[in-house]
């Protein structure tokens, strides 16, 4: 802002430069302080933590630096709010939701920014991001009012049986960075939904998603108390929600490893937990396949968000016979994709979110072109600056690489060949997760036969893309407990209690 003699020049201040970095039209979804009770507030020692822009390495701002105190407040803070939101009507909580959920929507294009900003992923697929985390938001204002009990015939005849559902009460949810939204209005949605109260802790790298969504949240009406956001050390914040008696439910999206510590964590007080872990998902071929659906799929499931989703094909695996066409058809797509900043409409494929997170990419490269892998399109991150991984197709791919063990969570797609049904099922059967599995195959008995012996919660058959509010999403084996989304998802923040009437 120019100044004069008359006027000088008012020094911007740290608030305004930053938001500047985001170009948003409302400015208050830009927070820079954590949301407890109501409140925004610094940490009590007023330590902070930069969060970086992973496309420019830019420092777009900093959120608190909170612990154990503040976590403690913040878990004080929904206790004392749980009663107050559980006794109001299925429909009131169901009208505040859907005032949130509108409000998401029209914030769409600031939030997509911001997103894009912290995250680094396409604003277009960030825009995707955000009406699919409002569509939780809506799902479950309307799953609120379904949430039925049961009546059952008496046992003897001065008797009278009936079941209730009661929300489970205070609510920890512990988010990943690479769908900051949606990850937790999948969970705050049913949450709330249920009548519970919440306590929320981002990831590091993304933080500024969720603070816009509490500022939406307190903009929609939501009791100061029922939806909280901290921000801060992931241990320390962790083990004070774990450990604390107050809080009923963990809810976690986030890496195996982490679940597996948190699951551990809340043992002690016996918490009622959902746990949304680490994927390896193979994405099968067969020989009676449409070949360019195959192909498409495959790119739509690998390469979004750069290849860091849960679901993403982990490990591609294809029948011999089409192996060598299907191989060449993707390679030529997969070196027609762009890489670039995400603000960039024509870019494909943005930056990873760190460099631990390049690193381990590389690594699976690596390993897998000394074992013996060809690359057939792009390669890598060489001639590429910070963080951008170009999308890379290995062929001659075998179970003996460390990929085939490990989620690579980047854009590399290394192609497996398998001979018979039973091979390529159990290749993909060999892993300790089971998030999603897909398959391309045509023959009727054969989608059947191959769906049902894949062991994953999530199976796509002829499609890569499935995610979607209104299904139940979620892993079996190390990939998870519980489900998300569809009515499933309301069920697991709530408590069934059974009443017997002496008459
Ligand atoms: N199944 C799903 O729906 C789903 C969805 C998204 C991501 N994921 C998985 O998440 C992983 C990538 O996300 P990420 O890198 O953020 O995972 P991560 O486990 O490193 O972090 C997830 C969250 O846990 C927190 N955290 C880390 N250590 C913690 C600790 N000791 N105590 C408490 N909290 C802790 C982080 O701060 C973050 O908020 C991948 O494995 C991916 O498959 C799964
Ligand atoms: O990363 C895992 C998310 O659950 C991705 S999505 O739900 O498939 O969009």
């Amino acid at each position: 802002m120019p100044g004069d003699a008359k006027h000088p020049r008012r020094m911007e201040t740290r608030q305004e430069r930053d938001q500047k970095r985001m170009k948003l039209s409302n400015q208050s979804l830009f927070q820079q302080k954590a949301y407890i009770n109501g409140q925004w507030t610094d940490a009590d020692d007023g330590a902070t933590f930069d969060v970086v822009n992973p496309a420019t390495g830019a420092v777009l701002g900093r959120v608190p630096r909170m612990g154990a105190a503040e976590t403690d407040r913040a878990i004080q803070a929904a206790k004392g709010a749980q009663a107050g939101w559980a006794a109001k009507t299925a429909k009131e909580r169901a009208d505040i939701l859907m005032r949130w959920h509108d409000l998401m929507v029209e914030a769409t294009e600031d939030l997509a920014q911001m997103m894009t900003a912290e995250q680094g992923k396409p604003l277009r697929e960030a825009r995707g991001e955000v009406a699919y985390a409002a569509s939780f938001l809506r799902w479950f204002a309307e799953e609120a009012r379904r949430v039925y009990g049961q009546t059952i015939p008496g046992h003897q005849a001065d008797k009278r049986l009936m079941v209730i559902k009661q929300p489970v009460g205070v609510v920890a949810a512990i988010t990943p960075w690479n769908f900051p939204a949606a990850m937790l209005t999948r969970k705050a949605g049913p949450a709330l939904a249920a009548g519970c109260a919440m306590v929320a802790k981002p990831a590091e790298d993304t933080p500024f998603t969720a603070l816009a969504l509490a500022q939406l949240a307190e903009a929609a009406g939501v009791p100061a108390g029922v939806f909280n956001v901290v921000t801060g050390e992931p241990e320390t914040i962790g083990a004070t929600l774990t450990h604390s008696g107050d809080v009923r439910k963990l809810t976690f999206t986030g890496s195996t490893q982490v679940g597996r510590l948190l699951m551990r964590q809340s043992a002690d007080t016996v918490k009622k937990i959902s746990l949304e872990l680490g994927g390896n998902a193979p994405f099968l071929v067969f020989d009676d396949a449409d070949v360019d659906a195959a192909v498409d799929g495959a790119i739509a499931s690998k390469f979004r968000n750069a290849g860091q989703t849960c679901v993403c094909a982990n490990r591609v695996l294809v029948q011999d016979r089409i192996y060598d066409q299907f191989v060449e058809k993707l390679a030529a797509k997969a070196g027609a994709l762009r890489v670039g900043p995400g603000t960039e409409d024509a870019t494909d494929i943005g930056p990873l979110i760190n460099q631990a997170a390049l690193e381990k990419v590389q690594s699976h490269l690596h390993d897998a072109t000394a074992k013996g892998a060809e690359m057939v399109a792009g390669r890598g991150h060489d001639g590429l600056e910070g963080t951008y991984f170009a999308p890379t197709v290995l062929a001659g791919a075998t179970r003996e690489m460390q990929f085939f063990r490990e989620e690579t969570f980047g854009p590399l797609a290394p192609v497996v060949r398998f001979s018979d049904d039973m091979e390529g099922v159990a290749l993909a059967n060999d892993t300790e997760f089971g998030l999603a599995s897909y398959a391309f195959v045509r023959d009727l008995g054969r989608v059947y036969r191959i769906a049902e012996a894949l062991e994953s919660g999530i199976v796509g058959i002829n499609t890569g893309l499935f995610s979607t509010e209104v299904a139940p999403f979620g892993g079996i084996k190390q990939s998870g407990l519980g489900r998300e989304g569809a009515h499933q998802g309301i069920e697991e923040y709530l408590e069934e209690k059974y009443i017997c009437l002496q008459i």
